[in-house]
This record gives C-alpha cells, sequence and structure tokens, in this order.
C-alpha cells in the first residue's frame, strides 16, 4: 500500500503534515515535525519582523476543536529563510509559509526566500484572521487581485496560497476565476481556521482567549463539512493546481475524505497541537488500513473520485 504523493516535483512519503500555526515556530518545532513520519513540513507564518503576538491566552482545546487568536507571533522571515537556507531537500519538501502585512512586505519576503534558490514551497497567506485592523485578503477579491499579480509578476519560482474559507458559490466562482490567472500558482491550501467564532466556558461565563473579545479562527471537527467542500470544489473550478486540504483532520478516515475530495497532500492543525508528532504515524496507519480494507494501492486510486448523487 503506497500513500506516497507529491507537490509539484517533490515527493512525500506521506501525504500528511503540519498546518502552518502548529509545531513551526521554532527550528526545535520543525525539526520535531522533520523527524517524525510527517510527509513534509511548513514553518509558522512570517512577517517582516519579529512579533510576539496576541496577548495570552490565544489558543484554546475545546470539545470539538480549538479557537485560536494568536496574532502572528514568528520570528520574522529571516530566522525562517536561516532555516530553508541550510535545509536538507533530499528529506521531505519544506514549505514556508508568508503573512506580510503589506503587500510591499510580501514581495519582500517572497524575493528573499526565491533568492536563495532552493526548492523550498511557499505559501502565502492570504487568510490570517487574527490581526487587529488587517483584514484578510482572501475576503476583499479586488485586493486579493491586486497582491496575486504583483506576486505573480515578481515571483520566478512556483508558489501556493493558503485560503480561507469560502461559504457562497458565486464565492468560490469568484475566487478560482482569480487564481487560474496565474500559471505559477500552483498549489491551494483550502482551508485557514473559519474566522472569528466565539466559544463561551458556561459554568465561568466566560471567553475561552483574551483577544479580540474571545472571538478566534476555529478549528477541528467543528470545520470538515466545510473544509471538504472548499477542497472538493476548488479541485473541481481550478483543474491545473494541486489542492492541499487542511480542516478537520484527526484520524485516517478524514484524511481519506480529503484525498476523496481531491487532496494532494494534507495539513492537520488542531489535532497535531493536542496529541502531538506521533499524529502522523497514526494517521499514516489508519489512512493504509482504509485503503487496504477498500482494495486500493495508491492515492491516485480514488483522488478526486468523490461520488456525486
Ligand atoms: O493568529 C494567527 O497567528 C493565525 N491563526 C490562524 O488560525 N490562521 C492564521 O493564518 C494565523 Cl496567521
Amino acid at each position: 500500500t503506497d500513500i506516497s504523493t507529491h507537490i509539484l516535483d517533490q515527493r512525500m512519503r506521506s501525504p500528511v503534515y503540519n498546518a502552518s500555526g502548529v509545531m513551526c515556530r521554532e527550528t526545535t518545532e520543525l525539526e520535531a515535525v522533520r523527524h517524525s513520519d510527517a510527509g513534509a513540513l511548513v514553518s509558522k507564518s512570517c512577517t517582516l519582523e519579529a512579533r510576539d503576538g496576541n496577548p495570552e491566552p490565544r489558543y484554546a482545546a475545546t470539545p470539538f476543536g480549538s479557537i485560536n487568536s494568536m496574532g502572528l507571533p514568528n520570528h520574522g522571515y529571516r530566522y525562517y529563510l536561516d532555516y530553508a537556507a541550510h535545509y536538507d531537500y533530499t528529506d521531505k519538501p519544506l514549505f514556508i509559509s508568508i503573512s506580510g502585512l503589506s503587500l510591499a512586505d510580501n514581495l519582500h519576503m517572497l524575493d528573499a526566500f526565491q533568492r536563495l534558490k532552493r526548492p523550498l514551497l511557499p505559501e502565502v497567506n492570504l487568510s490570517c484572521p487574527n490581526v487587529p485592523g488587517k483584514p484578510q485578503l482572501g475576503y476583499s477579491f479586488d485586493d486579493m487581485a491586486t497582491a496575486l499579480t504583483a506576486i505573480h509578476a515578481a515571483m520566478d519560482i512556483p508558489f501556493g496560497v493558503k485560503l480561507p474559507p469560502y461559504f457562497d458559490i458565486s464565492h468560490f466562482e469568484m475566487a478560482a476565476e482569480i487564481f487560474n490567472r496565474f500559471e505559477r500558482l500552483k498549489f491551494l491550501t483550502c482551508i485557514n481556521s473559519i474566522g472569528n467564532g466565539l466559544v463561551v466556558d458556561t459554568d465561568s461565563e466566560t471567553v475561552l482567549i483574551k483577544p479580540k473579545n474571545g472571538l478566534g479562527g476555529i478549528g477541528g471537527d467543528y470545520v470538515l463539512p466545510t473544509a471538504l467542500a472548499n477542497v472538493n470544489t476548488f479541485y473541481r473550478l481550478c483543474p491545473d493546481k494541486q489542492i492541499i486540504g487542511c480542516g478537520g483532520i484527526g484520524a485516517g478516515e478524514q484524511v481519506f475524505q480529503h484525498i476523496l475530495c481531491g487532496a494532494s497532500a494534507v495539513q492537520v492543525g488542531t489535532r497535531l497541537w493536542e496529541e502531538g508528532a506521533g499524529l502522523f504515524t497514526r494517521l499514516n496507519q489508519e489512512l493504509v488500513a482504509i485503503m487496504q480494507r477498500k482494495g486500493y494501492q495508491c492515492l491516485a486510486d480514488f483522488r478526486g473520485k468523490l461520488c456525486t448523487l
């Protein structure tokens, strides 16, 4: 049973890796993912300068997932640039998440990464919901088109984007039309957390996290149907791009479902935060068991083959 996959020409021994933001802010964390059974790794979204992020508590686990308003805490792009400069690319693919506070910052950081002339894979984050005063690009189609036009003009290497969840068919269609304009935009990571949810503790009658009156991005079991809808819809609307699934993965079954909906690889956030890097070993085993039960030899046997009625 072969669970390997490729993103562009880069092979992954497993289709499962971390979601940006989880187990990836420190080089020690990136190394933990690299030494795990994950098939790749992605770094914490970086900004031009280091950021402390939002006041704590800013993450909370909940009965069916998590809520977070981290506020883009990271060491600044040079820290991740150094990691990418010394990384052994023969091991597993390295994705670099970029989340500049302005288009100029994004262009500056992307240029620095492409000048390394290393096979790193930039994932431009269009969907951070937690920086007060910074509306996310993914929900402003004109601004997103402007940014991607400038990024595509500046980038000689292939890149991807981290997308927010969309909920309206016309939004899927408008977003896909924009993405399809850009040939070197090669992968779409769907989805980021569902922005600005609110989780309340009944006993204390209090929110769980400090920033933004308790509002934060929702992840975990709550978001699986939305994640699958975004994966499958962009899989159908953007046939020249690969889809990386993210959202609601806690067991091999959801890995299987994301791939069935069209994902070439999948990322895990909430469940990884709660369980640790042993998660990848478990997910790989559970995916193999499902494939064996169904008689599938490789991921291509079922990728994108979701049946409709
Ligand atoms: O608050 C964060 O750092 C954060 N949190 C998220 O759930 N998604 C993001 O893209 C980011 Cl950048």
